[in-house]
């Protein structure tokens, strides 16, 4: 049986302001566990429902060769996920991002629960957001940053905080810059540019970039029944772009836009691994899918992955780009905040981008909804 003893019951963290949905969950110290608890098993059709297939390879694209928009565009249109290289991140920093993470997950469960995320807030150490939306548990845990990292991080090491504080704000700092400089090729790769209509990105020094962000270390220990357990379940991100960080370990899994099997993204030293996410989707006017992924989890390895979610000031409307609207192609999405994206995604989860959008009608009667990734039908409008 497995070792139930420093389980412990804890009320559920969901989005922010959104009623927790489950109201218990068990925060369970998975690395001391040494057989997979039924809680945790996930049925065979969850996790193979597509065979794997790793024939195609996610692009990796150079930051300095000078076609990276067009190879960025190219790889946002057909996968909605790229890994770069020549990015200007320090390796030397994402080795210390690294070293901190494991350092928060490697301590003991009670004083991880110290910093544990309250239920109507986003900061914090807690079991993945989305399993509210799963009757199975997964095989990870998290710890997000919203703003100001001290106040967990003081919690956690009432004596010793400063070094993890001094690391997370120089990695904030850093990917800042680049989710900023990404940002603008991948909008450069769809046309536009500075004068259209973004006002809040506009980079007026490379430091005071206009986007926010959310910081999410996720840790994946080492599993006794991998091929029956779930790191992190299949989602997109709610963000304009996400800049992924993983260790050498293998678990990252991608699904190709159109077609079937899941793709694994491998962990390339120094590389980072860059989503599109669903308000980019938006943005795109559907032309940019926001990328399903998931974390699968592996016998005897721990693996840590860092997650910088980066998106618009949470009070800037976002809809479809007016040079990408015309009579042809009409705005397929309302316009709506990051906030209350993510109000609907806490509520509708994979069904979040299909319920912001608008069922503009043609004449013919008919919306093509292929660029959608959660409905890959057409509707007929009323
Ligand atoms: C800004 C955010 C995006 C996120 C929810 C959050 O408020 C902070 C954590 C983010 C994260 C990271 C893991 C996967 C994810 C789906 C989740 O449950 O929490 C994302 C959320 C998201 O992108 O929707
Ligand atoms: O661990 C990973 O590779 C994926 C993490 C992820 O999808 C996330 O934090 O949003
Ligand atoms: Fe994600």
């Amino acid at each position: 049986m497995p070792s139930m003893a420093s389980s412990v019951i804890l009320p559920d963290a969901s989005f922010k302001s959104q009623p927790p949905l489950n109201v218990h969950k068990k925060y369970l110290d998975l690395s001391s566990v040494k057989e997979l608890p039924e809680t945790h098993a996930w049925t065979s059709s969850k996790l193979d429902d597509e065979e794997t297939c790793d024939a195609e390879n996610v692009p990796i694209i150079d930051l300095n060769d000078e076609n990276a928009i067009e190879l960025i565009g190219r790889a946002c249109r057909t996968w909605g996920v790229f890994q770069v290289i020549n990015h200007n991140i320090p390796k030397s920093l994402l080795d210390e991002i690294e070293f901190e993470g494991k350092k928060l997950f490697s301590l003991p469960m009670q004083q991880k629960l110290r910093a544990a995320r309250s239920p109507d807030g986003v900061s914090g150490y807690g079991v993945a957001r989305i399993s509210s939306f799963f009757s199975k548990l997964m095989w990870s845990e998290g710890f997000t940053i919203l703003g100001s990292v001290s106040e967990h991080a003081r919690l956690l090491w009432p004596n010793d905080y400063n070094k993890f504080c001094d690391t997370i704000e120089e990695y904030q700092k850093a990917m800042k810059r680049l989710a900023g400089r990404l940002m603008w090729l991948m909008l450069g790769s769809l046309g536009i540019t500075e004068d259209d209509d973004l006002k809040w990105a506009a980079q007026k020094e490379p430091d005071d970039q206009g986007g926010s962000a959310a910081l999410q270390l996720n840790s994946y220990p080492s599993c006794p029944d991998p091929d029956r357990a779930m790191g992190l379940a299949a989602h997109t991100d709610s963000t304009i772009l996400t800049i992924l960080h993983q260790s050498n370990t293998s678990g990252l899994q991608v699904a190709r836009e159109g077609r079937a099997g899941w793709v694994t993204v491998p962990p390339l030293a120094g590389a980072l691994v860059v989503h599109v996410g669903d308000l980019l989707h938006i943005l795109s006017n559907g032309l940019y899918p926001s990328v399903v992924h998931r974390a699968v989890v592996n016998r005897t390895r721990h693996r840590l992955s860092v997650a910088y979610l980066y998106g618009p000031p949470s009070s800037v409307k976002i809809s479809p780009l007016r040079k990408l609207v015309d009579k042809y192609h009409p705005p397929l999405y309302r316009p709506i905040t990051w906030s209350e994206y993510l109000g609907t995604k806490a509520k509708h989860f994979d069904k979040a981008l299909t319920s912001v959008r608008l069922l503009c009608a043609p004449r013919n009667g008919f919306v093509d909804t292929s660029n959608d990734h959660t409905s890959s039908t057409v509707q007929l409008v009323g």
